[in-house]
């Protein structure tokens, strides 16, 4: 006799569950959403918001519609079936369901960071060609304090000590903290997201968690929705998750490093010569894509005034478009792997970048390199010089700069998205001027 398993209808997962929490990433990817009543949810009552909620800035301002060339009209928030999930964390048993946002005749918002993703993706499948993405994921965890004016402090762990130092890949550290890694492990399994590995990271009290390398979309849901629950999980045990680039002065700045490879259809790495087992052309081509692009795609990699600061002290958080084999000094980096995995991790993107953004920037530049037939230049070698047109823009006020002028963005993205990204960004860098820091008040208060 055979047994047949029959995947459970979304009303059976659903059964005793009073509300469903409906989100979506913003630009910043930041998650907005409705905490919707389960009952009409499944019986397919819709969920709508404005379209001004995908383009809200982390001040809560909102830039005017004009310049993205929208109205104040509504969106839909569709529910991806394979990301609903019951959340096991939360005190009430709820529901977490990862949107699409759709525009009201059922196409793809023109404004959603998800699809500029999916419209990149597509391109390479037009193709016949899959790209394949790992993030790597690192935050710094802090004891909380409900003033967020205070400086960050490390937690107290189970030894009944604060962790001093940098503690990189301690264990003792983390065991420390092990009823909060216990519960973010089984909140990962909940949301279906397979762990590479999790680790404490060069700076004090800063861990990474490794992704295992999949389909970019999928990719970026996980760790969107990854990082989602780790803010979640982190309050209950009276910490704070912070995915900041550079929370602490003096210490290393927090990455979301990005590998790619690229398949074809019978599942072959195309950037493997399957005669040779060496580099392909094509991988040449996208290196030189990475280069090329990427400078003027940075602000999609590092969204904040605060992203900048990653790259002033430079703990292997490069800036710069160099790249090499095995050398984390270079933003483009093509780890020692077997000619099958061959891959370049992109090491620019901070944790503080939107993943749908960052991954979408980074196969965006490399697909151009393909299509143009770009070169890539050498290697970069020891203790090697970066050329000025590898260098990387320093600050927020430059990258929108380039932006605005990015052949790419404007061939791969929506206008409509790129206008408005562009709008928050400059609201947002117009909100951080207008205030005064205390390291002004300390030196300028003399002069
Ligand atoms: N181990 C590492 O690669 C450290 C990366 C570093 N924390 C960064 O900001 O990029």
């Amino acid at each position: 006799m055979t047994s047949l398993s029959v995947a459970p209808t979304l009303s059976e997962r659903l059964a005793g569950i009073a509300e469903v929490e409906c989100v979506i990433p913003d630009m910043n990817g930041i998650p907005r959403g409705k905490l919707v009543n389960a009952q009409p949810y499944l019986q397919g009552r819709r969920v709508q918001m404005a379209h001004g909620v995908l383009v809200q800035c982390l001040t809560g301002e909102y830039p005017e519609p004009r310049y993205y060339g929208y109205d104040d009209s509504d969106f839909i928030l569709h529910s991806i079936p394979e990301q609903v999930h019951v959340t096991p964390w939360t005190a009430q048993p709820r529901a977490l369901a990862l949107c699409e946002a759709l525009e009201m005749d059922g196409t793809p918002s023109r404004l959603s960071s998800r699809s500029m993703l999916q419209r990149v993706v597509e391109r390479y499948r037009s193709r016949g060609w899959f790209p394949k993405v790992a993030t790597e994921i690192e935050f710094y965890l802090f004891e909380h304090n409900p003033d967020v004016q205070q400086a960050f402090q490390a937690p107290v762990g189970l030894d009944g000590r604060r962790e001093v130092g940098n503690q990189a890949f301690a264990a003792g550290s983390a065991h420390a903290l092990q009823p909060f890694f216990t519960e973010l492990k089984e909140g990962m399994a909940a949301l279906g997201i397979p762990c590479e590995a999790v680790m404490h990271e060069m700076g004090l009290s800063q861990y990474e968690v490794n992704f295992i390398h999949d389909d970019p979309l999928l990719i970026a849901d996980q760790t969107f929705l990854f990082k989602f629950m780790l803010h979640e999980i982190a309050l209950k045990h009276g910490l704070i998750a912070v995915c900041m680039a550079k929370p602490l002065s003096k210490m290393p700045g927090s990455s979301m490093h990005i590998h790619q490879s690229v398949v074809d259809g019978q599942g072959q790495n195309i950037f493997t010569n399957p005669d040779t087992g060496e580099a392909s052309e094509l991988f040449a081509h996208y290196l030189g894509g990475l280069q090329a692009g990427l400078g003027d795609l940075i602000l999609l990699m590092a969204p904040n005034v605060n992203s900048y600061q990653r790259y002033c002290h430079v703990y292997a958080s490069p800036n710069n478009l160099c790249w090499s084999q095995d050398n984390r000094r270079t933003g483009l980096r093509v780890p020692s792997s077997d000619p099958a995995a061959r891959r370049v991790e992109n090491r620019v993107p901070g944790a503080d970048a939107n993943p749908y953004l960052a991954i979408a920037a980074t196969l965006a530049a490399g697909l151009h390199g393909i299509e143009r037939q770009l070169h890539p230049d050498l290697p970069a070698q020891g203790d090697f010089e970066v050329p000025d047109d590898l260098r990387l823009s320093c600050t927020l006020h430059r990258a929108i700069r380039r932006l605005q002028v990015s052949e790419v963005a404007r061939d791969f993205f929506t206008p409509e998205f790129i206008d408005g990204y562009l709008a928050c960004k400059q609201l947002e860098l117009e909100s951080f001027l207008d205030e005064i820091s205390p390291w002004e008040r300390r030196y300028l208060s003399q002069v």
